[in-house]
Formats: structure tokens, sequence, C-alpha cells
């Protein structure tokens, strides 16, 4: 299907990405509420991520999974870029997380569930995220959560060759360390990004924050300590995430039946223990 701007009406600015304006927008023909992601290719030339940009449109617009959000299509004009996003009623992740501080254990275990459940449907499609972190989740309108953001995922396996940016909180061991082999690594990556993900909500922070250089040498060592208020459900979670060996990290399935995720997220479970409450 063609598109281009003509078949939009344009909202409000909904804010300003690091590339690009997202704008809400309305598709006039069928009133379908979408968010308009415009980039300017000067910019994008400058930033020297053209190439990311079109692997993200390639990697985003075949994916279809409720956590993940939706790439619709894409146009350009002479001067820009316009992709055609999933719009997410609720906003930035990161944004709730930094107002409220950090999350109730069941609702940090609701949005770990749901990233695992994303994670397992882009993994068995061997891609990769690369960069799972709060400020590329969106929060849909029912409060679910929403993966945006693909710029720098990949098909696995990998070997980095273009130089990250942004914080180092959520990289991997295996991707700062300069391997003496090749430095291939797999989605495993998205594994230890899950636990630094799932430290952040409980405790506020991540584990590993420092400066730059303490930052690279902490998660090189997995050197962290979790604070004893946390569950031991969620301690074990995080712990058996931030494994330095990738081959040696929990697999989503098992996030997925993980006790602390058991307690918090079968609706059985809250069925049965409201019920057993309603008994008293
Ligand atoms: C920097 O702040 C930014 C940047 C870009 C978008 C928002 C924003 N986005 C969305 N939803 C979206 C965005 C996309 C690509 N799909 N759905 C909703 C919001 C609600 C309140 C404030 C801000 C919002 C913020």
């Amino acid at each position: 299907k063609q598109y281009h701007l003509g078949m939009f009406e344009i909202g409000k600015p909904l804010g300003k990405g690091k590339f690009g304006r997202v704008y809400l927008a309305r598709e006039r023909a069928s009133g379908f509420v979408c968010a308009l992601k415009v980039l300017h290719k000067s910019e994008l030339q400058q930033g020297k991520v053209e190439k990311q940009v079109r692997r993200e449109i390639e990697i985003q617009s075949n994916l279809a999974h409720p956590h993940c959000l939706r790439l619709y299509g894409h146009f350009h004009d002479s001067k820009r870029i316009f992709l055609i996003l999933e719009f997410a009623g609720k906003g930035e992740l990161y944004k709730h997380l930094r107002k409220a501080g950090k999350f109730p254990e069941w609702q940090a275990a609701q949005y770990i569930a749901q990233m695992a459940s994303a994670l397992k449907y882009l993994h068995k499609k061997h891609v990769m995220h690369r960069d799972i972190k709060p400020e590329n989740i969106l929060v849909g309108i029912h409060g679910e959560i929403k993966i945006s953001d693909f710029g720098w995922s990949v098909h696995a396996p990998n070997n980095r060759r273009n130089t990250m940016c942004g914080t180092l909180d959520y990289l991997p061991p295996e991707m700062i360390k300069p391997g003496r082999e090749e430095n291939w690594y797999t989605e495993k990556v998205d594994l230890w990004s899950l636990g630094v993900l799932t430290y952040e909500f409980l405790v506020g922070e991540a584990p590993f924050e420092d400066t730059p250089v303490m930052t690279q040498r902490r998660i090189a060592k997995c050197d962290m300590s979790i604070p004893p208020n946390l569950s031991p459900e969620a301690r074990d979670l995080i712990k058996r995430l931030l494994v330095l060996d990738p081959e040696k990290r929990i697999s989503l399935e098992d996030v997925e039946t993980h006790p602390w995720i058991i307690k918090h997220c079968v609706k059985g479970e809250r069925a049965y223990n409201r019920a057993s409450f309603e008994k008293k």
C-alpha cells in the first residue's frame, strides 16, 4: 500500500526523539489513529544512521506482537522519511518510572512477563533487540508495554562494529569486553538487559550505574548488589539473568514460569488469592 503525507491529518506533536519528531496522526480515509515519526534525511546522514533506520524499518515492519510497537508503513519526500507507527496512549515508560521512582513488585513482574513474551517472539525470528532499556519502551492505553525503537536490532548472531552511543548501563559484558576472539554475540544479550531492566524497575536505578569507566568495569565483573528489601523470588530472577556467561543465563521460557512471575502474573493465582481473601 502506497502512503503519502496528504493521507494523514497531523495532530499534536507528542515529543522529540533522538533523530526525529513524533506526531499524533489520523489516516483520513479510515480514521485510524497512529503516531507519525518524521526523520530528516540530512540529520540521518550527519548521524551516519541511514543504515540503522533502513534496518529498523525492515525489521519492525515484519513484526506483529502485542508487546512490540507496530510499524504499519513508511514513505518519504525529498527531505524527510515518515514512519507510520502504532500509537501507544500512555507514552514513555521511563517517564512513569522516574515519576514513581520504582515500581511495586506486582507491576514490575507484569512488565517483565510482557517483555519476556516479546523477546521470545523476536528471538524466534532470530532478531535481537540489543537496546532494551526503559527509554525504548512505550505504554499502551491499557497499561501494557510495547518495545519500540528497533534501531539497534539486528539478525543474530552478530559481530558489533558500529560504536554504541547513549548509556552503557544496559550493555552485557560480551558487548563491552573487546574479546580476543571475534566478539560474536547472540540474542542472549537481551537476557542480560532484561536483568538490568528488572533491577531498575524494582530498585529505581540500574545495577552498574556509575561513571562510564566504572560502569564498564563493574559490568565486566558483574559487580552489583541487590538491596535486601527485594523479595527472594525477585532477587533469584535478577541473579539468573545477570550472569557473565551468556550460555548460563536463564532462558525466556524459564523466565515466564519463574516463581516471581507466577506469583504476580498468573490470573489463576490472583483470582485464587482474591477468592481466599474474600473467604476470610
Ligand atoms: C521525548 O518524548 C516523547 C517522544 C516521542 C513520543 C512521546 C510520546 N509518545 C506517545 N505515544 C507513541 C509514540 C510512538 C512512536 N507511538 N506511540 C505518547 C505520549 C504521551 C504523552 C507524552 C509523550 C508521548 C514522547
